[in-house]
């Protein structure tokens, strides 16, 4: 009997998703059985770990398991689980509506060409919706552990605008998924197909997916009697929690499943590393570095973290304390035999067990990261591109792996034509001519502005390579990695080149020139007054006139721009203002015997650097008006 019954809309998004999983999946829909088995494990893993204080949950069945059956005459599936089942109010929250934060832009950003979304919507996760892959209408039966058998409640939905819930009386605690399948979808209705699919992809489930086996009766065999026996329920999976084996007896294939199971995602990982530890601490992980970013990587509520066990009891999800934020995207557990069983996220937060837990696993990602950058490049660059500005954050993060997180990182170069970052530090030093010791780069806002720098005209003549950086995360990374392997690292666009021991006799060229033209100088400096803070010689044109800039104490245009961006004061940095010497329009103002021309021809030249430098000026109209001005002079 059913009672209270209430049709809900589906949040828009819950709609949309709808619409994409059963346009854009069909081409792996059997995974949609993984998808409910795994939430099946996933709720008896909730359970078991309520039961650890309160055991009556249980109600005198603490075998838990998942349960698969099929009804050829009604066309359905039913997969039933006597896990922590969900009151009414969960029901329409989980089944209802997408809770993760970021689902709308996430869909808004979709093409509408079914395979690129539905690789897309891989990386979202479809979880429970994927039911509507094979199945025109759902029912959903569930009852909360703890709660009397009137407490159950019904779902139903057809999969498109809404879906009804009702009250209704459920004696088992746990949750009965029926799928009512489409007429070409009753391949699904077999045994043998059934336990196909399970052992591909929930073999190592934490617990047995089980299906019903008919009894035979007694039976004459080679002249003996073989006895009747009953129907009973078999599991159909092996159902021992895959990182409990040892390496030996883990197939790849098997890693890879578990993984889809742990990480809720579709696609294989691109590297996993699975250890058990002994000894003064204990512990098993088994870590995943995925092939995809998830949608929600830059989100700032972005749930993470591993999945954490004690003695093989699941205790909590995304427990974001045993890793660094900047290894967000790792995936896999840790199951510890050195934490109390009723750890709490508090406790978790304050021990010691968590604090070497987390120094040893970030040890263990940076070591698999290296030993694949090292061993892979093509692999490499699949992470790089995915969650190379994750790992940027690094540095700022975690002072004490700084060395090996600089090892990890990737850029652009002007060894190489092109934007790819490919570049490791260490291959930078390998190229370094003799006599360099400092490694340059450039921050710019594009791959193109950094490589047409004005800033590294003397750099390319002399052969010198420069790192050439345009993400907008590498300003703040390059303020926090001054140095690598005993090498500085300098921007070409701050301060001294220090190219002084590369070139004696240039530098030497340099000064002289600088007290040749001390009254260019001079006078430039008087008729810009204090929009510079000095002007110089450049040490790093050849071919553009001038460039400004920034002093070493100052802070460089790029952060300027980022923490503008983040709505922040800025103090004002003046910049030095640098001209080449040899450049015929240097020697043209050099020569000009008018003041005023003289002063708008030095303020061009500087409006032209600025610009240059920082893609934008503090007053656009002025340097218009300048150009014009001299235009008209010019055309006199
Ligand atoms: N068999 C079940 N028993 C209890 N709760 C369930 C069950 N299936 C689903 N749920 C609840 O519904 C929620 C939504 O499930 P769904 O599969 O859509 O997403 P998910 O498992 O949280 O994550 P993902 O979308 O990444 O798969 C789950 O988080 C869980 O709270």
């Amino acid at each position: 009997m059913s009672t209270q019954q209430e049709t809900h809309g589906f949040q828009t998004e819950v709609a949309q998703l709808l619409k994409l999983v059963t346009h854009s999946l069909y081409s792996n829909k059997e995974i949609f059985l993984r998808e409910l088995v795994s939430n099946a494990a996933d709720a008896a893993d909730k359970l078991r770990y309520k039961a650890l204080s309160d055991a009556d949950l249980y109600e005198g069945d603490g075998e838990l398991r998942v349960r698969l059956s099929f009804d050829k005459d009604a066309g359905t599936l039913t997969i039933a689980d006597n896990g922590i089942g969900m009151t009414r109010d969960e029901v329409i929250e989980h089944l209802g509506t997408i809770a993760k934060s970021g689902t709308a832009e996430f869909f808004a950003n979709l093409s509408g060409d079914a395979a690129k979304d539905s690789q897309l919507i891989g990386q979202f996760g479809v979880g429970f919706y994927s039911a509507f892959i094979v199945a025109d209408k759902v029912t959903v039966r569930s009852r909360a552990a703890g709660q009397g058998a009137d407490a159950g409640v019904q779902w139903e939905s057809a999969g498109e605008g809404d879906y009804t819930v009702a009250n209704i009386d459920k004696a088992g605690r746990g949750t009965e998924i029926i799928l009512h399948l489409r007429d070409d979808e009753k391949e699904f209705l077999d045994e043998w197909r059934l336990k196909q699919i399970v052992s591909k992809y929930s073999d190592h489930i934490s617990i047995p997916v089980e299906m019903w086996q008919e009894g035979e009766p007694e039976r004459e065999q080679d002249g003996e009697t073989i006895p009747a026996t009953e129907g009973q329920w078999q599991a159909a999976n092996k159902a021992t929690a895959l990182w409990t084996l040892s390496k030996s007896e883990i197939s790849e294939e098997e890693y890879k499943e578990f993984y889809k199971h742990v990480a809720h995602d579709w696609e294989d990982p691109l590297l996993w590393s699975h250890n058990k530890v002994e000894g003064k601490q204990e512990y098993t992980s088994l870590l995943y570095i995925p092939a995809k970013a998830p949608f929600d990587m830059w989100n700032r509520d972005n749930k993470h973290g591993l999945k954490l066990y004690v003695q093989r009891v699941f205790i909590m999800d995304e427990a974001e304390q045993f890793l660094p934020q900047y290894l967000r995207f790792v995936k896999g557990l840790v199951d510890s035999n050195d934490l109390p069983l009723n750890v709490s996220r508090e406790i978790l937060q304050d021990s010691k067990v968590t604090q070497s837990l987390r120094t040893a696993l970030t040890k263990r990602v940076l070591g698999m990261l290296d030993k694949m950058g090292r061993n892979n490049e093509e692999k490499y660059q699949q992470f790089w591109s995915q969650f190379g500005n994750v790992l940027k954050e690094g540095p700022a993060e975690d002072f004490a792996n700084k060395e090996a997180i600089a090892k990890l990182l990737r850029f652009a170069s002007t060894h190489n034509d092109s934007n790819v970052e490919n570049v490791s530090l260490a291959a930078y030093i390998e190229r370094m001519k003799e006599g360099q010791d400092k490694i340059y780069y450039i921050v710019a806002d594009s791959y193109a502005a950094a490589k047409n720098s004005p800033h590294l005209e003397l750099l390319k003549k002399k052969g010198i390579e420069v790192l050439l950086l345009s993400e907008r995360i590498d300003e703040w990374l390059m303020n926090h990695l001054t140095e690598f392997d005993g090498k500085s690292l300098v921007s070409v666009t701050r301060g001294d080149l220090g190219l002084d021991d590369l070139s004696d006799e240039e530098m030497a060229e340099q000064e002289k020139q600088a007290e040749e033209h001390k009254p260019l100088l001079e006078r430039v400096q008087e008729v810009l007054g204090d929009k510079i803070k000095e002007v110089k010689v450049s040490q790093r044109l050849t071919d553009s006139p001038a460039c400004i800039v920034t002093d070493e104490q100052d802070m460089s245009s790029q952060m300027i721009k980022l923490m503008q961006a983040a709505g922040q004061e800025v103090p004002e940095v003046k910049p030095i203002f640098e001209l080449n010497l040899n450049h015929p329009l240097v020697a043209k103002l050099e020569q000009e015997q008018d003041n005023q021309r003289f002063a708008q021809w030095a303020g061009l030249l500087l409006s032209q650097a600025t610009l240059a430098e920082r893609g934008s000026l503090n007053d656009p109209s002025e340097f218009v008006a300048q150009l014009n001005s001299l235009w008209l002079e010019l055309s006199k």
